[in-house]
C-alpha cells in the first residue's frame, strides 16, 4: 500500500548544473525502476524571481496524491498513485527581485539571482535531460507547471530556449537526448506577456522586464506569440493530453490569459487539449493546498490511460 506522505518516500536532491545553487532537482521515489509508470515533474512559479517559492512547493501536491490513495478503497484517485514511478520538482535560476536585493559584489555567483531569459527555460530543460540521463524511467513523464512554471513548460514545447536555436551560446550541461512529456499540465499560467502587462499594470511589466528584458522583445519569447505550430510540435512529441487550468479565484492571473492560450492551441490543431476553469483557491492557495493540483495530475493520467486523447 502507498505511503501517505512525501516525507515517507525516499528523497534525493540532485544538482543538475554547476553555475548556480538553484540548478537542482528533488526526486521522490515511489516505484522508480518501473518504466511503465509515470514521473510527475513540477516546475514552480513565482514570477521568475521569487526566492520564497522553491521546488519544495510541490510537497503538498505529492501529499494529496498519496493521501487520496491511502484513504481510498481502490478506484479513481488511487489509480493515479498506482501509475506513478516518482515525483520530481525543479528549481531554476531566478531573476532579481527588488524586495530581496543582493549586492553583486558581495554575493558569490552561485548564489546570485541574475537570470534572464532563456536561463529559466534552459535550466528546466537541463533538469529534465539530467533526469532522463540518470533514470531509465524518467522519459515517461507528466510535466506540471504553475504560473511562470506553466509558461516555461509551453516555452519548452515551443523551443523558446537557447538549446534548440542555432545561435545557442551554450547548450544545457547535459548532452543527453531530451524527450518531451507524455502530458503537459499548466495551471494559472502566463502566456501573453504584452497582454497581461497591458491589462494588469506596471507591477507585471516590472517582473516581465526582469525576466525577459525590454518590452519590444516580449512577443518573440511569449508562448502565445510562438511563430511555429503547437499542433505539429505536440504531435511530434507524442500528442498526449495537454491540460490548461485556471481558477476564477486567482487574484493575480486573469481569465484572458487561459482563454487566449486555449484559442491559440485550438487554432494550431492541438489534439488532446483539456481546458478546466473550475479550480478553487487563489493563485498560491492552489499549490499550498495541493488538492486541485492532484486533481489535474489525475485528469492527465486518466487521459493517458484512455489512449492519449
Ligand atoms: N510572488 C511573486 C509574484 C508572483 O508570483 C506573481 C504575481 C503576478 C502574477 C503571477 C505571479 N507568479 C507567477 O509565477 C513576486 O513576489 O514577484
Amino acid at each position: 500500500m502507498a505511503s501517505s506522505s512525501s516525507s515517507s518516500l525516499k528523497y534525493t536532491l540532485h544538482q543538475y548544473g554547476t553555475d548556480n545553487d538553484l540548478q537542482k532537482v528533488g526526486v521522490w521515489d515511489v516505484d522508480i525502476a518501473n518504466k511503465n509508470k509515470y514521473w510527475i515533474i513540477y516546475i514552480h512559479g513565482g514570477a521568475w524571481r521569487d526566492p520564497r517559492i522553491t521546488l519544495e512547493t510541490f510537497k503538498p501536491t505529492i501529499d494529496q496524491i498519496l493521501l487520496a490513495c491511502s484513504s481510498s478503497s481502490s478506484s479513481s484517485p488511487c489509480s493515479s498513485n498506482s501509475s506513478i514511478a516518482a515525483f520530481a520538482s525543479l528549481d531554476y535560476r531566478l531573476s532579481p527581485h527588488p524586495s530581496f536585493p543582493q549586492d553583486p559584489a558581495a554575493t558569490p555567483p552561485a548564489r546570485y539571482r541574475g537570470a534572464r531569459h532563456p536561463d529559466h527555460v534552459d535550466d528546466a530543460r537541463a533538469a529534465l535531460a539530467f533526469l532522463q540521463a540518470r533514470y531509465d524511467s524518467a522519459a515517461n513523464y507528466v510535466l506540471v507547471g504553475h504560473s511562470a512554471g506553466g509558461c516555461i513548460g509551453l516555452q519548452m514545447l515551443a523551443g523558446l530556449c537557447s538549446s534548440s536555436s542555432s545561435s545557442s551560446p551554450s547548450p544545457p550541461p547535459s548532452s543527453a537526448p531530451f524527450v518531451f512529456p507524455r502530458a503537459l499540465v499548466s495551471f494559472e499560467g502566463i502566456y501573453d506577456f504584452a497582454g497581461i502587462a497591458a491589462r494588469l499594470g506596471p507591477a507585471y511589466a516590472e517582473f516581465l522586464a526582469g525576466a525577459f528584458g525590454e518590452e519590444q522583445g516580449w512577443n518573440g519569447v511569449a508562448p502565445l506569440e510562438y511563430k511555429g505550430s503547437y499542433g505539429e510540435r505536440w504531435r511530434e512529441g507524442g500528442g498526449g493530453p495537454l491540460v490548461l487550468a485556471w481558477s476564477p479565484d486567482d487574484e493575480l492571473v486573469d481569465e484572458p490569459e487561459i482563454d487566449a492560450m486555449e484559442r491559440r492551441l485550438r487554432r494550431d490543431g492541438v489534439e488532446g487539449l483539456v481546458v478546466l476553469k473550475d479550480l478553487r483557491g487563489n493563485h498560491d492557495e492552489i499549490w499550498e493546498s495541493g488538492k486541485e493540483v492532484a486533481r489535474l495530475v489525475e485528469v492527465a493520467l486518466e487521459r493517458l490511460r484512455g489512449g492519449g486523447a
